[in-house]
């Protein structure tokens, strides 16, 4: 599907002033950036811009502060700091958003000067749309850019809000993101084959159901197998379970028979008798879960299975790790299914990742280079699985 919405390439940026909506809401230990992923992700457009003569205005979230003035430790600043290592050039930051101050250095922005703004959460109106913050936000730029794919599904203040008043376009990011996430919904390279995993059935339930719409193959692991455990009629000891959605969950594998979608669940898993770090794990088979076990990660004839359907294919989606992964004794299942993903961009697929704790694993791995799409989002990438729109992105000025 093509992206139907302006993009940067469809507007005349030269000598004007960009607004642009980044998400930069990035992990921070001792104010340094401990990744730059998503500051990287935003370098495309920044560079396109500053390099066709616009003079640009940033502005992101970061964290989820409480709305009642600054925290410091959710500060902007070592995010533009990251900015302008990774690109050499001179990035300014103001320590403010709405007020006299940002004003006064937006008024100073120059073609190819680039600015950094403080937190636009820092003020409660921005969650809750106030039309006075967009307002404001849009006096900043002749043209609003939205990159900020991340964030693209909040419609809010600085998201959805300048482009009642300036003309709304794409960033680059933005555009690949939504292109490659919901390509593989209008025509997937068959067979197509859908990983599933992460703790919670009842946070996937949409996703799911929209991949048993197009996947050839739908592979369940992770905590939520459980729930499909417990809809087949197996006991699941102590694992993660979600007594509610077990009817929801048996209704997904009857759909899912009746259109021909093959699901895979795990046959063996790692199970422990308590949940720590010190937990030691032993195998059994899904029909053999003891009373006193709890699950935590899929076992070795598990790895094998899911390894061989996803070799197989020549789309793969992934969203959410096949164990406790954190643990390093429950994640090998994550790790063999992350390196099966691995082979499929290797052999001529295509591997997209939907965002999220997956993305924490194929780093973990060391295996993000060996993919062909990690999306940047976790929310918005799943509202886009799941076939919603993003209110950021429908704001934007139609192709
Ligand atoms: N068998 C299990 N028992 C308990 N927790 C599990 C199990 N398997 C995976 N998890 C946990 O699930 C969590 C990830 O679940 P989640 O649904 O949030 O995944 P995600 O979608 O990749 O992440 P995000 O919500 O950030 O997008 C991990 O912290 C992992 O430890
Ligand atoms: O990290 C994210 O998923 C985005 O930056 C959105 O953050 P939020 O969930 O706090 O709105």
């Amino acid at each position: 599907m093509a992206f139907t919405k302006k993009t940067v390439r469809d507007v005349d940026v030269e000598g004007k002033r960009i607004l642009m909506r980044v998400d930069f809401n990035v992990p921070l230990k001792d104010g340094v950036v401990t990744d730059d992923t998503r500051v990287r992700a935003a370098i495309p457009t920044i560079k396109y811009l500053k390099e066709h003569g616009a003079g640009i205005v940033l502005m992101s979230h970061l964290g989820r502060p409480k709305g009642d003035g600054p925290e410091p430790e959710l500060s902007l600043r070592p995010a533009a700091e990251k900015l302008a290592e990774l690109t050499g050039y001179d990035v300014k930051f103001v320590d403010d958003t709405y007020g006299e101050k940002a004003a006064e250095a937006v008024a100073a922005v120059k073609p190819g000067d680039i600015l950094v703004l403080e937190n636009v959460r820092f003020d409660k109106r921005e969650k809750k749309n106030d039309p006075e913050i967009a307002k404001r936000l849009a006096s900043y730029g002749d043209i609003f850019v939205l990159d900020a794919f991340g964030t693209a599904h909040r419609a809010q203040g600085s998201v959805v809000g300048p482009a009642a008043y300036i003309p709304a376009v794409a960033g680059f990011l933005l555009e690949k993101e939504v292109d490659t996430l919901t390509s593989i919904f209008a025509e997937p390279e068959r067979p197509f084959v859908a990983i599933v995993g992460g703790s919670k059935v009842s946070s996937k339930i949409g996703v799911l159901d929209h991949l048993i719409d197009s996947a050839d193959t739908l592979i369940i692991g992770g905590g939520m197998a459980y729930t499909f455990f417990l809809a087949q009629g197996h006991t699941v000891g102590t694992s993660l379970k979600e007594e509610d959605w077990v009817e929801r969950a048996g209704e997904m594998l009857k759909k899912a028979e009746a259109k021909g979608v093959k699901v895979l669940l795990p046959v063996d898993n790692v199970v422990a008798d308590h949940f720590g770090e010190d937990a030691k794990g032993e195998v059994v088979s899904s029909d053999d879960i003891p009373d006193d076990r709890m699950g935590m990660d899929i076992g070795p004839k598990t790895e094998q299975l899911f390894g061989d359907a996803i070799k197989g294919a020549k789309t793969v989606f992934w969203n959410g790790p096949m164990g406790v992964f954190e643990m390093d004794q429950f994640a090998h299942g994550t790790e063999a299914v992350a390196r099966a993903v691995a082979e499929v961009k290797a052999n001529g697929g295509t591997s997209i990742i939907g965002g999220g704790d997956s993305v924490a694993a194929i780093n973990k791995f060391d295996l993000a280079d060996k993919m062909s799409w990690i999306s940047t989002g976790g929310g918005a990438s799943m509202e886009l699985v799941e076939g919603k729109a993003l209110p950021g992105v429908e704001a934007l000025l139609d192709a």
